[in-house]
């Protein structure tokens, strides 16, 4: 079984996600660590990340850097934003994550375009969102409890930039697939999120075994 979760920055994709991946005993992805770690590549190596050669030039990496924590910082979220954007960075992410997905068993990926691009396929689709001001709190105090001295209010500008950025680009924007469920968890507790999750999830594999059984 493949369950594909796609949305926005600090949605609560990447709880439910992992959540879900514990609860049907599959194996996860989050797919945003491979273009954080592009990003990282590219601040290290001080290239441009605007730049689609330099990036490209930054898009081989071991699986051992998806674990460094410099992968979570705000600067990296954000340079991965504008690498993601490139299409030859997306081609060469693409099969690694392919893979994932449809290694024996199945999977859960989170990311942008899972349900539009990775896994069209999947049998469960989420598009999880929140309003700005919440994902922007949710982010804030993640990056306090890291030791960052940002402001809300710049994390939020941040947050809406990123959105934009994600929504407007060419390639794979950040759009719900046509056949996702979605799923807003701005007023929803993580528990509560999860119930719906699951809810949401069990209710499309039925209906799919259903119509796969004619
Ligand atoms: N429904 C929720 N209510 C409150 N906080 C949440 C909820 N879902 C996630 N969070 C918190 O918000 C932060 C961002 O969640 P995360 O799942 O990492 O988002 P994403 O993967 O979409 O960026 C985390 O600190 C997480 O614990
Ligand atoms: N499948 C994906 C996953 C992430 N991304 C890009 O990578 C950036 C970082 O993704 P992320 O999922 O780690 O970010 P958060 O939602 O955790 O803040 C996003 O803003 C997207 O630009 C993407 O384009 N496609």
């Amino acid at each position: 079984m493949i369950i594909a979760v796609d949305g926005p920055a600090a949605s609560g994709k990447g709880t439910i996600a992992r959540a879900l991946a514990k609860h049907y005993g599959l194996p996860y992805l989050d797919t945003g660590l491979l273009y954080r770690a592009v990003a990282a590549n590219v601040l290290r190596e001080g290239l441009d990340p605007a730049i689609e050669a330099d990036a490209v030039a930054a898009s081989n990496f071991d699986d051992e850097l998806l674990a460094d924590p410099v992968l979570r910082t705000d600067e990296s979220g954000k340079t991965a934003s504008i690498v993601s954007a490139h299409p030859l960075v997306r081609a060469a992410l693409l099969q690694r994550q392919r893979r994932f997905a449809r290694a024996e068993g199945g999977a859960v990926l989170d990311g942008r375009d899972i349900g539009t691009v990775i896994a069209p396929d999947a049998d469960a689709k989420l598009f999880v969102k929140a309003t700005p001001t919440i994902r922007a709190k949710r982010r804030h105090a993640e990056l306090q409890a890291s030791g960052s001295t940002v402001s809300l209010d710049k994390v939020l500008a941040d947050i809406r930039a990123r959105d934009l950025r994600d929504m407007t680009r060419s390639e794979a924007p950040l759009v719900a697939a046509s056949d996702a469920a979605t799923l807003d968890t701005s007023f929803l507790s993580i528990e509560a999120a999860l119930k719906r999750a699951i809810e949401l999830v069990d209710r499309q594999v039925k209906l799919k075994a259903e119509r796969d059984a004619g």
